[in-house]
């Protein structure tokens, strides 16, 4: 997903995951099923957990947790982002990401490859 203009320059317009911060007494994996649903009106079911990546932006800190999932169709509904791409994992390489995503863009590359 691209995000829009952010105040922070550095994650304005870059391309990220879908997902969002946890709320309060909600686990991991259900925050990312919840956003997706609210970002996205997508319906996706988690496969396993797939890296924790802790960030420090100049900023703000973020622990990121990332998952493996399904769907069962790819149509959606953008309200929060200006574009999303469906891509095959070597072509993820080509897209300008923000930092934090960097490592689980390398072991997704780096697995498919296997
Ligand atoms: N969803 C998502 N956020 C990411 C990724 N990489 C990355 O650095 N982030 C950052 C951007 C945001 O500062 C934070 C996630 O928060 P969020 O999606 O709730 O977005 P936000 O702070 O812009 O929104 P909000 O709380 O004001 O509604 O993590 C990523 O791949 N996906």
């Amino acid at each position: 997903m691209r995000t829009r203009p952010n105040k922070f320059d550095y994650i304005s317009k870059k391309f990220e995951f879908p997902g969002g911060k946890i709320e309060s007494g909600e686990s991991p994996a259900e925050t990312v099923v919840r956003e997706i649903h609210e970002e996205l009106k997508m319906n996706i079911e988690v496969e396993k957990e797939f890296l924790v990546v802790n960030h420090q932006y100049p900023d703000f800190g973020i622990e990121m947790h990332s998952f493996i999932c399904s769907t069962p169709t790819r149509e959606l509904e953008l309200s929060e982002h200006i574009s999303f791409k469906w891509l095959d994992a070597n072509e993820l390489e080509a897209l300008d990401w923000a930092a934090a995503d960097i490592l689980i863009v390398d072991k997704l590359i780096k697995e498919i490859e296997q």
